[in-house]
């Protein structure tokens, strides 16, 4: 049973989402929406694909990377198909607040396209620059809310900044997710440019706030251990694989303390969503398996 009105704007209580554009497609159907966040103080924009049927589905959440809105995954990765197939509904959330009076930076790598998925603290980015709130939060509920999904069942998925968002949120919500993948996560942001930039920016000079949105650190906690494995795909024409990614850095925490974590490398794949596209069915798949009631 799908909650959305064909009126074009589905209410529940405190929840309201509108649809902005929808399209069947593999006989499910894909929405595009926009929703009031409080943690973020914006409207927020989102994909979500439901597969034919009644449900109770489970849920694949994907957090896109630098640059990304909510089209990039929704238009380049090609997953619908498997979803339909495996009936996951798949949820794919914009990279940070936008609007004019958010505040950005005329750098890819920081504000509006990039919020890390991280809590700001510091200004002039406290002020909307909530997405760890945002995603485990607002997002969820309104998800919860108005689809018919089973919220006892979600996957999360991401890539680069989007796949270090989806290890530090799985680690740092282990009680909302029940598996964990990743395509060339960004490992250790306390250990990159990428990272060292957005977490002095977001966070400030004190590193014991960073490390909370370390996946590597995490992981070297014990932090993903309620996971019974990690998936991570890692292409070796990727560009940016030694100067910002270091997946190695996620296998050597992994073995520290006996996690499981499957890091595939893959010849000649870069850091695109071609690569992404090459690989997601195997994805969705780890995730359904784990999923499955
Ligand atoms: N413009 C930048 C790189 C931007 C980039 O490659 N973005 C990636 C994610 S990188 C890490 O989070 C992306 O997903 N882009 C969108 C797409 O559709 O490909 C540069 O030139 O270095």
């Amino acid at each position: 049973m799908l909650v959305l009105d064909n009126d074009d704007v589905a209410t529940a209580p405190a929840i309201k989402a509108e649809i902005t554009a929808q399209h069947t497609l593999h006989g499910g159907t894909l929405y595009f929406l926009k929703h009031d966040s409080a943690a973020t103080k914006t409207p927020m924009a989102l994909s979500v694909f439901v597969p034919e049927g009644e449900g109770p589905f489970p849920v694949f959440l994907w957090l896109s990377g630098l640059t990304c809105t909510a089209n990039n995954f929704t238009e380049k990765a090609g997953a619908y198909k498997k979803a339909a197939e495996l009936g996951l509904i798949v949820v794919a959330p914009d990279t940070s607040p936008r609007g004019e009076g958010v505040a950005n930076d005329d750098a890819y790598d920081m504000g509006q396209g990039a919020g890390f998925y991280v809590n700001a603290t510091q200004s002039p980015w406290a002020a909307h620059f909530q997405m760890e709130t945002y995603v485990t939060r607002d997002l969820l509920e309104l998800i919860g809310a108005q689809f018919p999904t089973d919220m006892s069942r979600v996957g999360i998925s991401g890539h680069s900044m989007g796949g270090h968002g989806a290890l530090t949120l799985a680690m740092n919500h282990s009680n909302l997710f029940t598996s964990v993948s990743a395509f060339a996560p960004i490992a250790s942001p306390v250990h990159c440019p990428w990272g060292q930039k957005a977490m002095a920016g977001y966070l400030g000079p004190n590193h014991d706030a960073w490390e909370i949105y370390d996946a590597a650190m995490r992981l070297a906690r014990g932090k993903a251990l309620s996971y019974d494995d990690i998936l991570i795909d890692q292409g070796l024409a990727d560009p940016f694989l030694d100067t910002q990614l270091m997946p190695h850095l996620l296998e050597q925490a992994a073995k520290v303390v006996g996690q499981k974590l499957t890091l595939r490398r893959h010849e000649g794949y870069d850091h695109s969503y071609y690569f992404i596209a090459s690989f997601i069915d195997d994805h969705l798949e780890f995730h359904a398996a784990r999923l499955k009631t």
